[in-house]
């Protein structure tokens, strides 16, 4: 018997479903929230509606990669009183209604979706243990399924904040829960609110933890047994046995990249905020964010958009954001005590600049461009349109590289602490450089004197090796510098062979938004953009994701990054076939030794999801 008192071999007494590698579920029923496709349309603001008809309950869905597992789950704004008493309904007609000792509701939808409400009264975790499971299971499987769903209120609670009524003590597991479901999350982005929708929320777990997840799960009914789960990443097709033998619960499967394109596409089309440009020239020009506007909708305010080149462009954009009712969103404090986002809908898309960014002209073609998504490993996929792209290559050297060899060297434990040593070390401690062998630059051959000759390849000698040992902070920094530069010669090199652009600059453009700890907007989990990963975030897609134009499109593409690629700050880099005349050799060397020489963008190169 488990906590609520149902036999847990009752409630899994229902037939394993297959792996279904599709979109759809197997009845034809696809989860509410999806996305229309709109014309580009740089004024238009973030679309909202997508959440239109979600359920009383929040949906939720998972990135499972091969480091992180991101969470994303949307808290439908609590109904009135009214409304309470009337279950709210999300799609079908009501055709058999139950309620539990506890005031649970269930349903049965007359499209055999299975549906439950609960009370939000209160007495959460009473409702929980007493809620009819049995029901669950008959209504939720036999083949049919419904949108995860997720307690929200238990998260709540579990976080230490509880909405209504605290459980009574002793009852129930409340500091368990404190304990464990607190503990789980690695971090978290601020929640979104949009108001008289809802709230996204977006968390994060290591992957390796998946199963002390599905046991949380099932132990406290964060999420309704027998219930399908939209789910992306190679653990979506790992677990999904576990899913169901742990935990009760079906996995609706989403490719990864199929879903990553989709992504990027919903925040170009709906999120231009989001979308963001690296300048030309040199790195330390600082930040530059354009929202990318489509060559069709750019005349309107074309001179508004030219007059923030140049001087004076700051405090254009500045003036621009005065127009805006909320743009630079309202931070307040949700209940559960995290900083809350309000994300207004914005007059004019052109967001509030912070000091070192600047708007750029954005009439540009984006398609074909190509996609860098920097995870675990690194996958590069050439987009030719929202709906066809291809993946051309990718490198096992990516973000876990970082992190595995990171630890192992320098024994650092976290992330953020390979991160924080990064910030202070010397690579050149570490790295032969060109200097190192020529005593200068190699003038011919178009290589600075501080190009990486060879990375750790002063370690060479042993005297170097000892005294490398000891600072970890130069092997951090030098190991970032060596994924970071293959990254980028890599993504050149691809660019360069789907574009066939003469000259290439790419760009390492990470989190835009300047670690605010913002969420991304464009979150795209289990195949169903739900707003802002990861970044995340949600996107909840891979950790950093990079863009470059590819054939023929000559002007830089948008860079699209939520803060997070889902973590805090999810970053993303782009490599661009931009405007850049240098010499290639030049373009090669100066961009990846540019990122690695700014300690702030390589780190947030590096600040992946929630
Ligand atoms: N808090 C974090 N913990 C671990 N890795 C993190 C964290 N934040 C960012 N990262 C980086 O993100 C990478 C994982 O990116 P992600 O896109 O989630 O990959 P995957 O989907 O394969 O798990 C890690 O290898 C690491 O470089
Ligand atoms: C296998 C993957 C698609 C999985 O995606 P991830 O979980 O790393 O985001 C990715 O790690 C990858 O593309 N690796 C590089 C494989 C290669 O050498 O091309």
């Amino acid at each position: 018997m488990n906590k609520t008192g149902v036999s847990q071999t009752e409630t899994l007494s229902v037939s394993k479903p297959d792996f279904i590698p599709c979109n759809t579920l197997k009845n034809g029923f696809t989860t509410p929230i999806s996305v229309e496709r709109h014309p580009l349309n740089p004024e238009e603001p973030i679309e909202f509606d997508i959440l239109v008809g979600a359920s009383s309950l929040a949906c939720f869905g998972m990135d499972i990669g091969g480091t992180l597992c991101k969470v994303v789950y949307f808290e439908p704004a609590r109904p009135s009183e009214d409304e309470h008493s009337e279950a709210t309904l999300w799609k079908g007609k009501k055709t058999h209604k139950k309620i539990g000792a506890s005031g649970a509701e269930s349903f049965t939808i007359q499209n055999d979706v299975y549906f439950e409400t609960m009370s939000r009264s209160g007495k959460l975790l009473d409702q929980l243990r007493n809620s009819d499971q049995q029901s669950t299971a008959e209504g939720g499987m036999h083949g049919n399924y419904s949108l995860g769903c997720i307690n929200t209120d238990c998260i709540r609670t579990s976080l230490g904040v509880a909405n209504g009524e605290l459980p009574k003590e002793g009852e129930h597991s409340i500091s368990y829960l404190e304990s464990n479901v607190c503990k789980l999350w690695l971090s978290s982005h601020a929640p979104v609110d949009l108001p008289g929708r809802g709230t996204l929320h977006f968390k994060c777990f290591e992957t390796s933890r998946i199963e002390e997840f599905l046991r949380l799960t099932r132990e406290h009914s964060l999420v309704s047994q027998g219930r399908a789960i939209g789910a992306t990443g190679g653990g979506a097709r790992k677990f999904f046995d576990r899913f169901f033998d742990i935990a009760g619960l079906c996995l609706q499967h989403y490719d990864e990249l199929k879903s990553l394109v989709r992504g990027i596409d919903f925040l170009v089309r709906n999120a231009q905020q989001e979308s963001f440009e690296r300048p030309t020239g040199s790195y330390k020009a600082g930040r530059i964010q354009r929202p990318w506007k489509s060559p069709e909708n750019s005349s309107d305010d074309d001179d508004n958009y030219s007059c923030l080149r140049g001087k004076g462009r700051q405090h254009a954009a500045n003036e621009n954001s005065m127009k805006l009712h909320s743009t630079e969103d309202a931070i307040g404090k949700s209940d559960d005590g995290e900083k809350l986002r309000t994300t207004a809908v914005p007059e004019n898309p052109i967001p509030k600049m912070d000091g070192n960014s600047v708007l750029l002209d954005g009439s540009r073609n984006l398609y074909p461009y190509l996609v860098v998504n920097i995870g675990s490993g690194v996958s590069i996929l050439r987009v030719d349109s929202p709906d066809k792209f291809q993946r051309v290559g990718g490198t096992s050297l990516g973000g876990s590289t970082f992190l595995g060899l990171t630890s192992a060297l320098t024994g650092c434990n976290s992330f953020e602490e390979a991160l924080n040593l990064a910030v202070r070390g010397d690579s050149t401690q570490i790295d032969m450089l060109v200097g190192d062998i020529y005593g200068g630059d190699y003038v011919e051959m178009g290589l600075a004197a501080t190009t990486v000759a060879s990375s750790f390849g002063k370690l060479v000698e042993p005297a170097k090796r000892d005294a490398a040992m000891k600072t970890p902070e130069h092997l951090a920094k030098a190991i970032l510098l060596m994924i970071t530069n293959n990254i980028g010669s890599i993504v050149m090199l691809h660019a360069r062979a789907s574009a066939l652009s003469p000259a290439l600059s790419p760009t390492i453009f990470a989190n835009p938004r300047g670690g605010d700890g913002r969420p991304d907007c464009g979150i795209n989990s289990g195949g169903q953009i739900v707003g802002e990963t990861f970044s995340d975030g949600a996107g909840l897609t891979g950790g950093s994701d990079v863009c470059a134009p590819a054939a023929g499109s000559a002007p830089p593409a948008p860079l699209l990054g939520d803060g997070d690629g889902s973590t805090g700050k999810r970053s993303y880099a782009a490599a661009s076939a931009s405007s850049f005349s240098e010499p290639l050799s030049a373009a090669k060397s100066a961009p990846l030794v540019a990122l690695g020489d700014s300690v702030p963008d390589a780190k947030e190169f590096f600040s992946l999801r929630v």
